[in-house]
């Protein structure tokens, strides 16, 4: 049965929302008119290099403080994360539900809560 994801979804950043519906009208699109559409169309390896290579570039502003650049970055990196999601069938609602689960358990609390490894 799909996830209630209704709630998660009123709260989940709008902008993020917009531009998550605005690349899934882009599929199928001419990769001349459109970027997203061009990404799409050369496949899911390359969207996922993309991202990596914007989240890489993320890492080098992160360690060079220079706020501007990292902002324009990050939204490299949300951007390229929102067209691996289309591409992949993830709906951000889905994401925000995961995120709303974790929410009031510490990090820390949860990596000493798993299984040991069996030796
Ligand atoms: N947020 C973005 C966004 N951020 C970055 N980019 C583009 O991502 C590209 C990154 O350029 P790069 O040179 O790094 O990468 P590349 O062109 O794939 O080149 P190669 O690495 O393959 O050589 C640039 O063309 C940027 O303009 C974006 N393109 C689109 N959007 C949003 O997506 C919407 C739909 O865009 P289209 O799909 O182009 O209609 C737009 O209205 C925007 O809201």
């Amino acid at each position: 049965m799909p996830q209630d994801n209704t709630k998660a979804r009123e709260r989940c950043q709008p902008v993020l929302e917009r531009l998550y519906h605005t690349v899934t009208a882009r599929k199928g699109a001419s990769p001349s008119v459109s970027h997203s559409a061009r990404l799409m169309a050369r496949g899911r390896s390359k969207i996922a290099q993309k991202f990596g290579e914007e989240a890489v570039e993320c890492v080098i502003e992160a360690i060079h403080g220079d706020r501007k650049a990292l902002i324009s970055e990050s939204a490299d990196v949300l951007y390229h994360l929102i067209v691996m999601w289309v591409d992949a069938g993830i709906d951000p609602a889905d994401v925000w539900a995961e995120l709303e689960r974790r929410e009031g358990t510490s990090g820390i609390e949860e990596k000493a809560s798993r299984p040991k490894p069996s030796v």
